[in-house]
């Protein structure tokens, strides 16, 4: 017979980047920790998320280096590309990483519970029946898509869709205009699929920085995806030949062989029981937590993705072993700043970001305290190349010493461009040090220390 409660010094709910992160942690200081995870181990990030989205990514950069082979002198052809085969190593790829997070949690001592967890009336937390309790609970169990309440919607697919097609479709419609349907219209074009995007406004990513939404916008377009701007869909019908009908506010599209929406996401924190204890939801459902990651209910906390607040792994992550070192290592004041985050858009070519806009940078410290620097050239990758590529850059500085209070880049490499200059906004570095820096030539990235 099972004890009636089993009991631990800290319970994790999700078995994603959040919780993994802080649970780990807290074993590391002696603490005993379980973890609860309904689905796979590693959540979004690991199954549907940022790990198989990246090996897409270099799949579709593959086929952009194919095209440009020959001007460089090679004589390769692309003949054809078999979506089958990535996708099957990727498969492999995940369940590697499943099954390597099982063993980390057990190195770590950390109990692994498989099963929906749900809050009972006496904080208890019930799974298959079984009840287990701990003076300190998070809650991390992350989101999933949204699907529009239209006719037909249930035809088409969502990001998790994606990542179970087994094969590169033909005509290829997504909705939305964040990061995922950048990402994955961008994926779909790279390959060959005729590809279109359907936005509600005139430009993709448009909280971001102008320059970055005008640039990814016209650069969907030059890499072949079609931008239908100002266009919903009001239904969706499927064919007896299987393919999908259209309708939207400016026309009706046929033939569609794969409906994506990526509109955006929503938490969970439905079936979760959390009336029961009282922790509060905002008026979206994202629970409800000060800049300690506390819920409105003592000792239960809850980070990342179900919080709605900059949904990004490594912030799930930090957010996560902060706390554990806040809660079990005596570091009282730790916790994550959700300032100057920075992030990647995988687009094609990427996007990375940090910090204001410039239209933020304006609207806080006003228009004649802001001075911006900006770039826009042609990488010399490109240099052999009849299609030029871009490549634009944005230093947002702010005040008398020209503190950098945002940096704003789209061009080849600018992913992996970011993260150490993150570091020196983060620090807080003016324009005057980023000048100070010897430049690296020939790289794209010297110009961010080379702007007049
Ligand atoms: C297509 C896509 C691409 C992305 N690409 C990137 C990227 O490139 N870079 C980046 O930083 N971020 C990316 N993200 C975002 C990133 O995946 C999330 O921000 C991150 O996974 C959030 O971590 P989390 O721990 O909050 O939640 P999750 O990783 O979602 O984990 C939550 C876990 O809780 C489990 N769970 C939920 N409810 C219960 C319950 N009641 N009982 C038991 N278990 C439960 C779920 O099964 C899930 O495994 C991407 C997301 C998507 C969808
Ligand atoms: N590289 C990375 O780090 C990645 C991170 N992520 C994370 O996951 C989060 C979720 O991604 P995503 O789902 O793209 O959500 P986002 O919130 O980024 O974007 C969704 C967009 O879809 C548009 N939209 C909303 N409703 C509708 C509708 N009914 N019809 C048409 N368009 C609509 C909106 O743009 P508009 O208002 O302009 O119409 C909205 O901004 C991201 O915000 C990001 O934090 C995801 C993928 C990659
Ligand atoms: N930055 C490297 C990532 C390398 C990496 O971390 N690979 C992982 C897969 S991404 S796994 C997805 C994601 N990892 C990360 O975000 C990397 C974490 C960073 N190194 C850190 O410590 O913060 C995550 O959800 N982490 C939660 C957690 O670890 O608690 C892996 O192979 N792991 C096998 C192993 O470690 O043996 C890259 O992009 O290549």
């Amino acid at each position: 017979m099972p004890p009636v409660v089993k009991t631990f010094d800290y319970l994790v709910i999700g078995g994603g980047s959040g919780g993994l992160a802080s649970a780990r942690r807290a074993a590391e200081f002696g603490v005993k920790a379980a973890i609860i995870e309904e689905s796979r181990w590693g959540g979004t990030c690991v199954n549907v998320g940022c790990v198989p989205k990246k090996i897409m990514f270099n799949t579709a950069m593959h086929a952009e280096f194919i095209h440009e082979h020959k001007e460089y002198g090679f004589d390769v052809e692309l003949k054809r590309f078999d979506w089958s085969v990535v996708k099957k190593s990727r498969d492999a790829y995940i369940k590697r990483l499943n099954g390597i997070y099982e063993s980390n949690l057990d190195k770590s001592k950390v109990e692994r519970i498989v099963g929906h967890a749900t809050f009972t009336d006496d904080r208890c937390v019930e799974v298959n029946g079984q009840k287990y309790s701990a003076p300190k609970i998070l809650i991390a169990t992350g989101g999933r898509p949204v699907f529009p309440n239209i006719p037909g919607a249930e035809h088409g697919i969502s990001s998790d869709g994606f990542f179970e097609l087994e094969d590169l479709p033909k005509k290829v419609v997504v909705v939305g205009a964040g990061y995922i349907a950048v990402e994955l219209a961008g994926i779909f074009g790279a390959l060959g699929a005729d590809t279109s995007i359907l936005i509600r406004y005139d430009q993709v990513l448009r909280t971001f920085d102008s320059m970055i939404s005008t640039s990814v916008t016209n650069n969907l377009e030059s890499g072949g995806v079609k931008v239908k701007r100002k266009t919903q869909i009001t239904s969706v019908t499927k064919e007896s030949d299987g393919s999908l009908t259209l309708e939207t506010t400016t026309g009706q599209i046929a033939g569609v062989t794969c409906l994506l929406w990526a509109i955006g996401r929503v938490p969970n924190t439905d079936n979760l029981g959390l009336d029961k204890v009282g922790v509060e939801l905002d008026s979206h459902k994202n629970i409800l937590v000060d800049e300690y990651q506390n819920t409105r209910v003592k000792d239960i906390y809850a980070l990342g993705d179900v919080c709605g607040k900059a949904l990004l792994t490594p912030v799930a992550i930090a957010a996560g072993r902060r706390l554990a070192h806040r809660v079990f290592n005596n570091e009282p004041d730790l916790k994550l700043d959700y300032s100057n985050i920075p992030t990647v858009v995988f687009s094609h070519p990427p996007v990375g970001t940090i910090g204001l806009t410039e239209e933020e940078a304006v609207r806080e410290y006003g228009k004649e305290k802001i001075k911006v620097y900006t770039a826009n050239f042609t990488p010399m990758y490109y240099a052999v190349l009849e299609q030029k590529g871009k490549c634009s850059m944005k230093l947002v500085c702010a005040g008398p010493q020209e503190k950098v209070v945002g940096l704003h880049i789209v061009g080849q490499g600018c992913d992996e461009m970011l993260q150490g200059f993150s570091v020196a906004i983060k620090m807080g570095a003016t324009k005057a040090q980023f000048d100070n820096t010897v430049a690296i030539h020939p790289t794209s990235s010297e110009e961010l220390v080379t702007m007049r």
